[in-house]
């Protein structure tokens, strides 16, 4: 039986992590779990799961959850409490799957506790990925995605060498305004933002897809998790996400991992790797599907591609500017306060204004993602 904390369960991720957990009640078990706002799923889940501790984001509504959850589960609240879901004695794997670079600490605490690592979030890796990479090997612990693109590539890569690895091929479904010129972006609403084509994900990687954030902050990802260089890492449009990455090795062989669009796949993936178990889950159909498409990327089109490989090779801080200016820019616009393509704007304008540090360590990259998020609720 493998013990699960989960950080971030009341999320599109956590939820779907216990939809597995739900399909396979004697190969796991919920140890703990971490929410941020949203007590009414978390105290549906405590009930339903029964785990040992949950937490919340404050005090308050860590007292909201008290008389609505069996007395056996302990509550706890903040920082300390999402630490302590991370590190619980009894859990021998954390999802880490909350949004942001809030889920950095909790996931660094886990892996010095000698958690295995099923990551959802991505801005761990782009903020602080060589302090993560470090740990993970001095603490010998798995680190196994579940970003469906890196889950993907880490299935392409079983049996094979990565000194082999010609290129990287992430594909990338272009987002909810991929029919839309630059120009018509300028006067587009959250809602439509919020209709991805093909995932149902929360609204911050909702709206990375939209301006291709995203697939800039998992190519940051993928040169963290499989050691490859920025030039050997590139990204094609391919708008029905049936193919979720692809790897071209040095003799022209090319390894791909298809599915429908089903995060529970990768999730379960990562929880029983290197096994497998039977979901139910729609099977992928070719037949009817008929045809894929796929298009190059257009820096042009989409800025945030380039940002991100600006980032990435510059290294040290900058990868986690690119990220905090995003967080508090994509924030920004759903909250109203900005149109959609000053989220571009505002990360140039961060960017520009630091001077990377090279090889941060934690405090230093805790306040350089301090200072990007002052600079970019200013802009
Ligand atoms: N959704 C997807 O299909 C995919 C997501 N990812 C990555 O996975 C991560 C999660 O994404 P997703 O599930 O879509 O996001 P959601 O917004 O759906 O969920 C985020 C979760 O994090 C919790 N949370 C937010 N802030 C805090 C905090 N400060 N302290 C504790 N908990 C907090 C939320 O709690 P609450 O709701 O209770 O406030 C919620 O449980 C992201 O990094 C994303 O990029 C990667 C690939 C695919
Ligand atoms: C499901 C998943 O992994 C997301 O990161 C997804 O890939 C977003 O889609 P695009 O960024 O390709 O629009
Ligand atoms: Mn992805």
């Amino acid at each position: 039986m493998k013990k699960l904390a989960i950080l971030g369960s009341t999320g599109s991720i956590g939820t779907q992590t216990l939809d597995v957990v739900r399909q396979h009640p004697d190969e796991f078990a919920v140890t703990a779990l971490a929410a941020g706002r949203n007590v009414a799923l978390l105290a549906e889940q405590a009930c339903e799961f029964v785990p040992k501790l949950v937490s919340v984001q404050t005090k308050e509504l860590a007292e909201q959850l008290r008389g609505r959850i069996p007395d056996s589960v302990r509550i706890l609240w903040g920082d300390e409490g999402a630490l302590d879901v991370a590190t619980h004695a009894e859990a021998s794997f954390l999802v880490a799957a909350m949004v942001g670079s809030a889920g950095l600490a909790p996931t660094l605490a886990a892996i010095e506790a000698g958690k295995t690592i099923g990551l959802a979030n991505k801005e761990t890796l782009v903020t602080a990925g060589h302090l993560v990479t470090d740990l993970v090997r001095k603490h010998g612990v798995p680190l196994l995605p579940i970003d469906s693109e890196h889950s993907a590539i880490f299935q392409c890569l079983q049996g094979e060498r990565v000194e082999q690895v010609r290129r990287l091929i992430l594909t990338a479904s272009g987002g909810s305004f991929r029919d839309k010129t630059r120009d018509e972006l300028a006067g587009v609403t959250v809602e439509a933002a919020l209709s991805h084509p093909n995932w149902s994900m929360g609204a911050k990687i909702t709206i990375d897809s939209a301006t291709m954030m995203n697939k800039g902050l998992e190519i940051i990802e993928a040169h963290w998790l499989f050691g490859v260089p920025y030039d050997k890492i590139e990204t094609v449009l391919h708008k029905e996400s049936i193919i979720h990455s692809m790897v071209e090795f040095t003799d022209r062989a090319v390894m791909a991992q298809l599915g429908t669009p089903d995060m529970r796949i990768p999730i379960q993936y990562a929880l029983t790797y290197p096994d497998r178990l039977p979901l139910e889950s729609e099977p992928l159909d070719l037949i009817k599907m008929g045809t894929l498409h796929f298009a190059a990327p257009d820096f042009e089109r989409y800025p945030c591609l380039g940002f991100a490989y600006e980032a990435g090779r510059k290294g040290g801080t900058m990868p986690a500017v690119l990220n905090a200016a995003n967080e508090v820019a994509v924030s920004r616009f759903l909250a109203g306060e900005i149109p959609f393509l000053a989220i571009e704007d505002i990360i140039a304008s961060v960017m520009a204004k630091h001077q990377a540090i090279a090889a941060p360590s934690l405090d230093e990259i805790v306040a350089t993602d301090a200072w990007a998020r002052r600079a970019a609720e200013q802009e």
